[in-house]
C-alpha cells in the first residue's frame, strides 16, 4: 500500500497477549479499511498508542504485566483521545462499572460474534471522528474502589451498568424505572458510590410509605408550631443530604403540591420547611424512582411534566426479572456467598434440578422474591447444596422434578412453609415410578457413585426426618449406629471438600 494512503486510512490498535485471539481478531477487522496494529500485552499497547495515536483501540482486561484496566487508565491519560473498547472474558458489575467510568466507549464479552465488533468497531471510529470535529476529548478519571452488589451477566444488566459507568463522571439527576424489586435503590447506590458525593450523604425517601400531610416535612423539615405535632424544629432529609445523593423512591407517588417544591429545589437549589419563611440553599443530587408508568402519568396530568423532563436527563431502565433470566444463576450464587459470609446459612450451591425450577418461575417479585427464596430454601436445606425438596413448596413445578430429595423431604419443607400437598411422596405415585424418576435422573448424573449417592442422600434425609436422634436414623436405614456414625463423617467430609 502506498505510504500516503496508509497514512489516511484511521487505524485499530488490538491489544491482547492471545495470539490467536489478535489472529482471528485481524481476519474479523481486515474487512475495514483501516490500519490494523498489534500488542501483546499492555506496556506494548502503551507505547504504540502513544506512537501511532489509533483512533480505535480493542483491549484485553485480563492480561500478563499491566491489566487492560491500568492500561484504559493509562490511555486516558495519555489524551490521545483513541475511542477504546475493553474485552472481557467475563462480564462483572466491576468490569462493567469501571470499564465505562474510566472512559472506555464500550465494552465486548468473550466469546466475540464477529458481527458484533465489527459492528462495535464501526461506531467507534465514527464517534473518534464526532470526537475529533467537536474536539470533545473526555477529562482524566479518577481512580476509586468499588462497592459490589449489582450482579447480572444479562445483555440487559450490563446495559445498565454500562449506564450507572456513564452518569457517575456527571452530577446529572437520574430516573430509574424499573418494576418493584429489580434493583432500583442498588442502582441508586451505586451511582452514588461511584460518584464524587461519595464521602457525603446518601438518603433513600420511600414517597409512597409517607403519607400525603407527613411528606413536606419529611423532605424539607419544619419550624417548630408549624402544624399540631411540630413541638420543635426540624431538618428534613434535603437538607440532612446537603453535599449528598436523595434517593426519591416511588416519586410517581408524589402529590402534585410536593411535586412542585421537589423542583424549586433541584431547579433553585433551594428548599423551605414547612411554616418557615426565609428559603435554605441545599446541594442535592437527586435520584429518583418508580415502577409506574411515569410517561402516562404525565399524559393523564398526575405527573408534572417540567419536573419529569428535570428528572429525566438521564434515564435508567432496569428490566425485569423474567426477562433476564441468564443472570438468575449469578444472583442466587452471590446472594449464597453473600449469606454463607454472614454465617447466616451453608449451603453454598444449588443442585442443576432445582436451578432450573428457578429459572423457570415468573418472579414478578424480581430479584427481591428470588432473594427470599434463596434464603429461605437455605435455612431449610441440610447439605452443602439446595435441592428441589429444599425450595418453598409455593415454587411452580417444584414437586416431582428431584426424585432423590423427595422421598424424605417433606416433613422438613412443611416446617418451613406451607405445603401445598404436592410432594411426591404423597401422591398417588407408585414405587416402580419413584425409583424409576430416580434411576433415570441419576444415570447419567452419578456414573461410578450411584450406591454412594442414594445411600447417602438418605442417610441425609433419614437424619433429618429424625431431628439428628442416630439411634433412630441407623434403625430405619437398617444399620449399626457406629456404621451411620462412619458413613456421616465420610458424607461431612465429601460436602466440606465441595464447598
Ligand atoms: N442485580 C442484582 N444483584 C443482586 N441483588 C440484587 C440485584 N437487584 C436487586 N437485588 C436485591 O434485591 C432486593 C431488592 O432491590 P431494591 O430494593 O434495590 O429494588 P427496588 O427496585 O428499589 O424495589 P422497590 O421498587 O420495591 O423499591 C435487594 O435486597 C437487592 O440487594
Amino acid at each position: 500500500m502506498p505510504e500516503t494512503e496508509k497514512d489516511s486510512l484511521p487505524r485499530i490498535l488490538i491489544v491482547d497477549d492471545d495470539n490467536e485471539i489478535r489472529y482471528s481478531l485481524k481476519r474479523v477487522l481486515g474487512k475495514l479499511d483501516a490500519e490494523l496494529l498489534e500488542a501483546g500485552s499492555g506496556e506494548e499497547g502503551l507505547k504504540v498508542a502513544e506512537k501511532e495515536k489509533p483512533e480505535v483501540i480493542l483491549l484485553d482486561n485480563r492480561m500478563g504485566g499491566i491489566s487492560g484496566m491500568e492500561t484504559l487508565q493509562n490511555l486516558r491519560s495519555l489524551g490521545g483521545g483513541s475511542v477504546i473498547i475493553m474485552m472481557t472474558a467475563h462480564g462483572t458489575t466491576q468490569t462493567a462499572i469501571e470499564a465505562m467510568k474510566y472512559g472506555a466507549f464500550d465494552y465486548l464479552m468473550k466469546p466475540f460474534e464477529p458481527e458484533k465488533i465489527l459492528d462495535l468497531v464501526k461506531k467507534g471510529l465514527r464517534a473518534h471522528k464526532d470526537r475529533r470535529s467537536s474536539g470533545n476529548y473526555e477529562s482524566k478519571l479518577k481512580v476509586e474502589d468499588y462497592a459490589e452488589g449489582i450482579v447480572g451477566s444479562s445483555e440487559g444488566m450490563q446495559l445498565v451498568l454500562k449506564q450507572v459507568g456513564q452518569v457517575t463522571a456527571s452530577d446529572a439527576t437520574v430516573m430509574i424505572t424499573g418494576e418493584s424489586g429489580t434493583g432500583k435503590e442498588l442502582v441508586a447506590r451505586c451511582i452514588h458510590d461511584h460518584s464524587l458525593r461519595s464521602k457525603k450523604t446518601f438518603i433513600a425517601v420511600n414517597c409512597a410509605a409517607i403519607p400525603d400531610n407527613l411528606i413536606e416535612s419529611e423532605l424539607f423539615g419544619h419550624e417548630k408550631g408549624s402544624f399540631t405535632g411540630a413541638t420543635s424544629q426540624r431538618q428534613g432529609k434535603f437538607e440532612l443530604c446537603d453535599g449528598g445523593t436523595l434517593f426519591l423512591d416511588e416519586i410517581g407517588d408524589m402529590a402534585l403540591p410536593t411535586q412542585t417544591k421537589i423542583l424549586r429545589a433541584i431547579q433553585e437549589g433551594e428548599i423551605q420547611r414547612v411554616g418557615g419563611t426565609s428559603p435554605i440553599q441545599v446541594n442535592v443530587r437527586v435520584i429518583a424512582a418508580t415502577n409506574r408508568d411515569i410517561e402516562e402519568m404525565v399524559k393523564t396530568q398526575d405527573f408534572r411534566e417540567d419536573l419529569y423532563y428535570r428528572l429525566n436527563v438521564f434515564r435508567i431502565r432496569i428490566p425485569p426479572l423474567r426477562d433476564r433470566r441468564d443472570d438468575i444463576p449469578e444472583i442466587i450464587d452471590y446472594h449464597l456467598q453473600r449469606l454463607a459470609k454472614q454465617k447466616k446459612i451453608r449451603p453454598r450451591s444449588i443442585s442443576a434440578e432445582a436451578l432450573e425450577v428457578m429459572k423457570a418461575q415468573p418472579w414478578n417479585g424480581n430479584v427481591r422474591e428470588l432473594e427470599n427464596v434463596v434464603y429461605r430454601s437455605a435455612v431449610v436445606a441440610q447439605g452443602s447444596t439446595i435441592l428441589v425438596a429444599d425450595l418453598p413448596a409455593d415454587l411452580e413445578g417444584r414437586e416431582g422434578t428431584d426424585p432423590i430429595a423427595a422421598p424424605a423431604a417433606p416433613s422438613r419443607v412443611e416446617n418451613e412453609v406451607p405445603s401445598t400437598g404436592t410432594d411426591p411422596v404423597s401422591q398417588d405415585q407408585g414405587e416402580e415410578s419413584l425409583f424409576d424418576a430416580l434411576f433415570n435422573t441419576l444415570v447419567t448424573k452419578e456414573e461410578g457413585r450411584l450406591l454412594q449417592a442414594v445411600e447417602y442422600a438418605m442417610i441425609r434425609r433419614s437424619m433429618d426426618h429424625f431431628e439428628n436422634n442416630q439411634a433412630k436414623a441407623a434403625s430405619l436405614l437398617g444399620m449399626s449406629k457406629s456404621t451411620l456414625r462412619t458413613r456421616l463423617s465420610l458424607l461431612r467430609a465429601e460436602e466440606s471438600k465441595s464447598e
